[in-house]
């Protein structure tokens, strides 16, 4: 799949832009805070209807503007699918094919996108919420029903919580209601567990491989899930929710003592283990890196792999991070099979080969020349 076009209006410092990609290789390139990211950003929310950078969607409308638009073209299965994001102070609206849609799960998933960013590092480094994120983002663009259970539990967790903080000031002992919310919370949090425990078989089975060769053959990366209840990562819904049932009963007093929710999807994580020991931990700044690129690469594959295309690979800022060798194992994964977004400060750390097959665009405040 790739992008053909892109319409921007004022989208962060991008007043007016309308703009035709090449379908392989776009180098973006430009001095610091000139929009390069902007731009990256927009591709991003396009396939997403989020920023990578922010929660807060205010900061992506143009500084007194009322609202932002970002319109673009992709091309999927020899299809021609028009894609619209409206973002003002009344909220968000999401067009596919010109139609609103007034559930993100039936937006999500029409675009596909991979984004390799600086800040990507904190996927091994960072706290379990960003491997969550990870996990649920990818998840949820190829299989946009995982989003809905995850809107679904999200809303009951609230609840409960709010449920929880009542019953430790008021010192109940009735535990009704708060049974009636597990119950409700179990389904969706197997649906979750099952689902992300199939996602994680298929990580595996192609991060493997690519870190592997990455690594010059050196390092053997294993990656654990690790959840709140003791589970095989085979089992089926109904033993998940029945495990979940019962470790709901062991906890509550507990969960009431705290006030909070103690056991569920939202507080699990993934652990990343190299020739045996924790990258987290142990790991160089070098490992890390290498296992977020074997990530990100796996990615590319397991998208493929489920729904027959190649997603658009975004590259902010990380190329010229990568020496060569990383560098030509990214190319050949690619192999311009990948519509391939570049963005970089300076030619000077990018592959000659990248270079040849690329279209160059030069980003001057909120402009584009190319
Ligand atoms: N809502 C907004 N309205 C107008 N301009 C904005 C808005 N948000 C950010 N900007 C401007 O966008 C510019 C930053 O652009 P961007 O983050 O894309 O930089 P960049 O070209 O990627 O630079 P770097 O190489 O430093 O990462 C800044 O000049 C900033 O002031």
């Amino acid at each position: 799949m790739h992008i053909e076009q892109l319409q921007l209006t004022n989208y962060r410092n991008y007043e007016k832009l309308d703009i035709s990609f090449d379908d392989k290789v776009n180098v973006i390139i430009g001095e610091n805070a000139q929009g390069k990211t902007n731009l990256m950003e927009a591709i991003y929310l396009l396939a997403f209807t989020k920023s990578h950078r922010t929660p807060r969607e205010k900061e992506l409308i143009g500084w007194d503007k009322e609202y932002a638009k970002i319109e673009g073209r992709i091309t999927k299965r020899n299809h021609s699918i028009p894609l619209e994001i409206i973002i003002s102070s009344k909220g968000k609206k999401a067009k596919l094919n010109r139609l609103e849609q007034k559930r993100l799960s039936d937006y999500i998933g029409a675009m596909n996108v991979v984004m390799f960013a600086p800040e990507d590092l904190t996927l091994v480094k960072g706290p379990p919420q960003t491997r969550r994120r990870f996990i649920d983002m990818e998840l949820g663009q190829i299989q946009p029903r995982y989003i809905y259970h995850l809107g679904q539990y999200q809303k009951i967790l609230k609840q409960r919580n709010h449920l929880l903080k009542q019953m430790q000031r008021n010192r109940t002992t009735d535990f009704t209601m708060l049974e009636v919310l597990s119950e409700q919370m179990i389904e969706h949090a197997s649906t979750l567990l099952e689902r992300r425990f199939v996602f994680m078989d298929l990580l595996r089975k192609w991060a493997k491989p690519i870190h592997h060769g990455i690594s010059r053959e050196l390092e053997n990366l294993e990656i654990r899930y690790s959840a709140t209840i003791e589970v095989s990562e085979d089992a089926d819904m109904e033993k998940i929710g029945t495990i979940y049932r019962d470790k709901f009963k062991e906890v509550q007093e507990k969960e009431v003592e705290r006030g909070t929710t103690l056991i569920g999807p939202h507080r699990d994580d993934l652990i990343f283990y190299v020739n045996g020991k924790d990258v987290q931990t142990y790991g160089s700044q070098g490992q890390q890196r290498t296992t977020a690129l074997s990530i990100k690469l796996a990615e590319i594959e397991l998208i493929y792999g489920e729904i027959g295309e190649y997603p658009i690979l975004l590259l902010d800022d990380v190329l010229s991070e990568l020496d060569d060798f990383r560098q030509s194992h990214l190319l050949n994964t690619i192999q311009g099979r990948v519509q391939t977004f570049v963005s970089t400060t300076s030619v000077d750390g990018i592959h000659h080969d990248t270079l040849k097959q690329a279209e160059l665009f030069r980003v001057i405040d909120g402009s584009v020349d190319n």
